[in-house]
């Protein structure tokens, strides 16, 4: 009895599978993880990546990205403190050790929000993600959205483009994404990303509902207001 519970704590404590986004700059992954984690904030935590690109209006360090001259952020990968990195549109972006760790940590389900070359990268460790891709409906679309968003200039649009092609191509090869996701239509789009996720937000909420009701209980029996079965 002890044991089975001892085994379910520790499981928790090495935290739920994570989930890696991918897919072209501008197919909409921010938006749809944004409403993921507005809806499920105990169940999902954000892996916060480092970056050297500049921050946007409204973008927060330590919130959005820790945002980090070239210089620190190659000084942290030389000291071995990254998962993966990679230089997508003349900027750098990694995952840190400590980002992933954090969100375990909180036995949340970790969302790391990355690139195709971070994908590649990340399949060559042990983290073991369900691989999901967020693909627009077309090239032509992208550039809508990419344009309409206001952020880039017209050489980070171009770059992001030629970036996208390849992207699009990768999330077509056999075994590479567990679930490819094509973002036309919002709120289809979220309810098909939602049904992806249905079995692993069901577990972390059942086994954060055990874990709670066994230590209440145990509580209570060691202070003597229960008997030990
Ligand atoms: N490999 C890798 N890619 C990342 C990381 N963080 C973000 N990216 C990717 O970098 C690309 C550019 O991100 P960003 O500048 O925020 O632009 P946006 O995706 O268009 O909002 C996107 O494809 C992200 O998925 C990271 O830690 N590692
Ligand atoms: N299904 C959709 N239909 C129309 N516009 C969308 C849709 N999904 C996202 N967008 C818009 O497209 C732009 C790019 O989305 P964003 O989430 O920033 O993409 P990513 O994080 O993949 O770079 C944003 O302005 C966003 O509001």
């Amino acid at each position: 009895m002890y044991m089975r519970h001892f085994i379910r704590l520790f499981s928790a404590m090495a935290g739920p599978r994570p989930l890696v986004f991918s897919g072209p700059s501008g197919a909409g992954k921010s938006t749809l993880l944004k409403k993921l984690m507005g809806e499920y904030d105990s169940v999902f935590g954000f892996s916060v990546s480092h970056t050297t690109r500049k921050p946007r209006p409204g973008e927060q360090n330590g919130i959005d990205y820790h945002y980090v001259s070239r210089e620190e952020m190659q000084a942290g990968i030389d000291n071995g403190d990254f998962i993966e990195s990679a230089e997508f549109s003349g900027n750098l972006y990694g995952t840190s050790k400590a980002a992933v760790q954090a969100v375990q940590a909180q036995n949340l389900i970790c969302i790391l929000d990355i690139d195709m070359q971070g994908v590649k990268n990340i399949k060559k460790t042990d983290l073991n993600p369900l691989y999901i891709s967020i693909q627009p409906p077309s090239l032509e679309v992208l550039e809508e959205r990419l344009r309409g968003r206001k952020t880039e200039s017209e050489e980070s649009v171009q770059k992001r483009l030629r970036a996208a092609k390849a992207d699009m191509e990768f999330s077509k090869e056999p075994k590479v994404f567990d679930v490819v996701i094509i973002n036309n239509n919002l709120e289809e789009a979220y309810g098909s990303l939602k049904q992806a996720l249905q079995e692993e937000i069901h577990k972390v909420v059942c086994e954060a509902t055990t874990t709670h009701l066994w230590l209440q209980k145990h509580l209570l029996q060691s202070l003597g207001f229960i008997m030990l079965e």
